[in-house]
């Protein structure tokens, strides 16, 4: 029987290579709904190749205009309403959650609670809400299969082992497009310079994340809330190449690593087929090509973020809210040209010292928090940075 998949973010840059990955192998998934931001062109192209049952968009307008391009047997609705609608739509068995930024609580959390399997690429909803998201998964008894490339790495290593025979997991970070810059010329850095990724092609909040390393520090709290490790066991490692996905290490001294291209295809069919693996096009890993592979440590001094991310993760409750939607309204500003990309890290800062902590948070006050988080940071004032 074929998995009836929801896409959640269908028109992105995880949407559509989801969509790429289920044209290749049709016996096994059928889309039924599909829900987006504001890009018409594409979810009509999308509606149209895959035929779902229903599709939902950010705005009215933007539904309008799909709606007046499909025929009558395809539903379209909009807003908060449709995005729920799309997240627990009654044929569905597997929801793919890759809206970008912690908008994708709300469907994520309805997607689990309506038992369905749920592939995460969404990494800001487990930032947020880490507790609520894994302890609604458990009492609905659902997956929460990981996409992230990283987290695909790590669970395919984990595979069959025991969590106590673990020594600590091994996170890779390519270093992101200034993996090579001083921190005097990073005063200078251009969103177009923070968008050339060196090995992935991404959409634009997480390759600025990966710029800043706040990409690795919210992974290193992904794979707390994902494995149940605690952060003294998670380390982050610089491996410039992006070949190693990411690995664990035992207590007898063995290393399991999980290694490939930067292709996502290959993490979202694991999470969509898994257990099994389905043959993906592309060309096999060529190890002479590659020759090397490099590591290095990173440093707290020229990654802020990094640092801070472990702090709020060590820290709980409310701290992970709160960095990580100041550090959304921080790179939303940053690539509007409104503020240099060193003043990302510095609101960031600002409202994790401003925050009076909550150590355990309802999702009401973790709405909250992040409501806080995000007007604090727009107002905070860059002149001095
Ligand atoms: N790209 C990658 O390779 C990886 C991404 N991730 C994570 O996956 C998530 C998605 O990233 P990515 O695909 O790169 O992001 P993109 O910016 O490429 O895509 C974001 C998607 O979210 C949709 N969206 C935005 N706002 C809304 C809204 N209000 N309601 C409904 N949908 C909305 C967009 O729709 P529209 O364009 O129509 O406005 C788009 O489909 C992020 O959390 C990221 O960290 C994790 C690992 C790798
Ligand atoms: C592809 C993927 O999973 C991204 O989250 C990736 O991790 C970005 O790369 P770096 O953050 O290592 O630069
Ligand atoms: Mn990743």
């Amino acid at each position: 029987m074929s998995e009836k998949v929801v896409i959640l973010g269908s028109t992105g840059s995880i949407g559509t290579n989801t969509l790429e990955v289920i044209r290749q192998h049709p016996e096994e998934f059928t889309v039924v709904a599909l829900a987006a931001g504001t890009n018409v062109e594409e979810m009509i192209k999308q509606a149209k190749a895959y035929r779902p049952k229903v599709v939902s968009m950010a705005t009215k307008e933007a539904a309008e205009k799909v709606r007046f391009a499909l025929d009558d047997s395809i539903q379209v609705l909009y807003g908060e309403e449709g995005l729920l609608e799309v997240a627990t739509y009654h044929e569905a068995t597997f929801v793919v959650s890759a809206i970008v930024g912690s908008r994708g609580l709300a469907p994520t959390l309805a997607a689990i609670q309506a038992g369905k399997k749920i592939g995460l690429a969404n990494k800001e909803s487990l930032i947020t809400a880490g507790h609520i998201i894994t302890e609604a998964a458990k009492k609905a008894g659902v997956p929460i299969l990981p996409i992230d490339s990283e987290h695909s790495a790590l669970f395919q290593c984990l595979n069959g082992e025991r969590k106590q025979d673990v020594q600590r997991l091994i996170v890779t970070a390519s270093g992101g497009a200034f993996r090579d810059w001083s921190r005097e010329q990073l005063v200078n850095a251009t969103p177009a310079d923070a968008l050339k990724h060196p090995n992935w092609s991404m959409g634009p909040k997480v390759t600025v994340d990966s710029a800043t390393l706040m990409n690795k520090g919210l992974e290193v709290m992904e794979a707390h809330w994902l494995f149940g490790f605690p952060y003294e066991q998670i380390e982050v490692l610089i491996h410039p190449q992006s070949i190693i996905h990411s690995m664990v290490e035992f207590h007898d001294g063995a290393i399991m690593a999980q290694l490939g291209s930067p292709d996502m295809k290959v993490p979202i069919q694991y999470a969509l087929s898994y257990p099994k693996r389905l043959p993906l096009s592309g060309e096999p890993l060529d190890f002479v090509q590659i020759s090397r592979l490099d590591f290095r440590k990173p440093d707290f001094v020229q990654y802020p973020c990094l640092k801070m991310a472990y702090e709020a993760g060590r820290a709980g409750g409310t701290m992970p809210t709160v960095l990580n939607a100041a550090n959304e309204v921080a790179v939303e500003q940053f690539l509007a040209g409104e503020i240099p990309f060193l003043a990302i890290e510095h609101k960031v800062e600002e409202a994790l010292s401003s925050h009076q902590w909550i150590p355990h948070p309802s999702l009401s006050e973790i709405e909250e928090a992040d409501r806080w988080a995000r007007e604090f940071a727009k107002k905070i004032k860059i002149a001095h940075v």
